[in-house]
């Protein structure tokens, strides 16, 4: 196995780096010394010194214990496609779980599957491209499968883990079909936007006669933080990311399925919820700042709970201001979410920034793909329940999207392919 992000460097970048080196001998040896691999991209003179290693050139392993793209420090940018399974024949979605497992394999190495520009005039390209000699750029694709996976149609129904059910509804929920539901999850994150949408333009293409688009979501700026990352800010201009899950006690607790799962082929997976959330930008933009404060609990340019200083200062749910009503309000998001009030519970936030342009009516279309994830729906479940009942945000906030999916571990390597033990038991 190569350099894993746990392995790494855990609580600072997590990046196991494949710096392309001037010469065999520094790269092998820069590589024994380092545990480092190469691309073998790009050659530079001989002799010449190692080159700079830039986010283009470092890539994380795909394979592993756990699939990377849930640890791993969110890169700037996600393309999120989520597939209905069109054929019908066990077989047929076998082999194309086993085509993309390999190519994964190569996209986040950075390198093509299939030739760009084939020799013979009349052969259609391989590989689409458009990301051609640019790097592996800390991609990652992370796959997952939805309740509807175990129907009749693939023989997967004995395998079904019993806490995969379809996300309830709640109060507040403007879920539309089209963002909703969906067989297969997959999740490309890079530190380049075209790099990422290339794995997923070639994975759907791979798959045309097996699987179809249900949607896709462009992310950007991603608005939560990992281990060592500052906190981004999302749409509404507030620090999102502060209290996640970064230490490897939480990563255990929350979020890796253990030894005592019902389905032994979920241990080391995740689950993961996507909610595809618009934001009534006009409205919020009018809104006073005190306000704005009170709904998240939190200041806006420092990200201070309300009554502390300091981005990271421990919110104080109890205290009380002079008129005895609670500093930090009982129904702002955090008073709602933090698990000092809810028993616990914790979920890892992995979300992005998105804009889809203007709606019908020209208000501008954007929001929170908010994505988490956590060894049992349940957890999710349980904090939504409470948001979106009583939420100070719901104002400013609509979940037009929502989805559920099985994660497996991540793969052992060369051979080995997502869904591998799902198929003729
Ligand atoms: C069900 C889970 C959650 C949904 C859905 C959700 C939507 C949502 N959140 C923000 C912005 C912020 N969230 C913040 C904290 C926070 N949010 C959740 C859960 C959901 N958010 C949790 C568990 C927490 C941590 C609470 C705590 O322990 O204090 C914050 C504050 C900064 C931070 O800690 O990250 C912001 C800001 C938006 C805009 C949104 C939907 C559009
Ligand atoms: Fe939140």
């Amino acid at each position: 196995m190569g350099v894993s992000e746990e392995t790494t460097a855990p609580e600072s970048t997590g990046i196991s780096r494949r710096a392309f080196f001037g010469g065999a001998v520094a790269s092998a040896a820069a590589g024994a010394a380092a545990g480092i691999t190469t691309t073998g991209l790009a050659s530079t003179a001989a002799n010449a010194g190692p080159a700079a290693v830039s986010a283009s050139d470092s890539a994380y392993d795909f394979y592993g214990p756990h699939q990377a793209g849930i640890r791993t420090p969110p890169q700037d940018h996600l393309v999120l496609m989520v597939f209905d399974v069109t054929t019908t024949s066990a077989a047929e979605l076998q082999v194309m779980l086993a085509k993309w497992s390999a190519a994964i394999a190569q996209y986040t190495g950075g390198l093509a599957v299939g030739a760009v520009e084939p020799e013979r005039d009349l052969a259609v390209p391989g590989d689409t491209g458009e990301a051609e000699g640019m790097g592996p750029n800390q991609l990652t694709v992370t796959l997952g499968f939805a309740p509807s996976m175990f129907d009749d149609r693939f023989g997967w129904k004995p395998h079904r883990p019993a806490a995969l059910v379809d996300i309830p509804a709640f109060a507040s929920d403007a879920l539309t079909p089209g963002y909703t539901g969906g067989d297969i999850c997959v999740q490309a994150c890079a530190s380049d936007p075209q790099v990422a949408y290339h794995a997923i333009r070639n994975l759907a293409r791979m798959a045309r006669t097996t699987a179809a688009t249900r949607y896709v979501v462009q992310g950007f700026g991603r608005a939560s933080a990992g281990a060592g990352q500052t906190t981004p800010r999302n749409l509404m201009g507030f620090k999102d990311g502060t209290r996640n899950i970064t230490t490897d006690d939480d990563f255990e607790k929350f979020v890796w399925v253990g030894d005592d799962a019902d389905q032994q082929w979920m241990i080391g997976g995740s689950y993961l919820v996507t909610r595809k959330i618009h934001m009534l930008i006009e409205t919020w933009d009018a809104d006073f700042i005190g306000d704005q404060h009170a709904v998240f609990g939190r200041t806006k340019v420092q990200g201070a709970p309300l009554g502390g200083a300091h981005e990271f200062d421990t919110p104080d749910f109890a205290a009380k201001a002079a008129d005895g009503s609670p500093v930090i309000p009982a129904t702002s998001h955090v008073a709602l979410a933090a698990h000092e009030n809810n028993g616990g519970v914790k979920i890892l936030r992995r979300g992005y920034n998105f804009t889809d342009g203007i709606d019908s009516v020209g208000r501008l279309d954007a929001g929170l793909m908010f994505i988490s994830y956590q060894k049992d729906p349940a957890q999710f479940v349980a904090l939504q329940s409470k948001l979106g009942a009583s939420d100070r945000l719901n104002e400013y906030i609509r979940h037009v999207g929502s989805g559920v999916f099985a994660v497996p571990p991540g793969l052992s390597g060369a051979g080995d392919y997502f869904g591998k033990a799902l198929f003729g038991a």
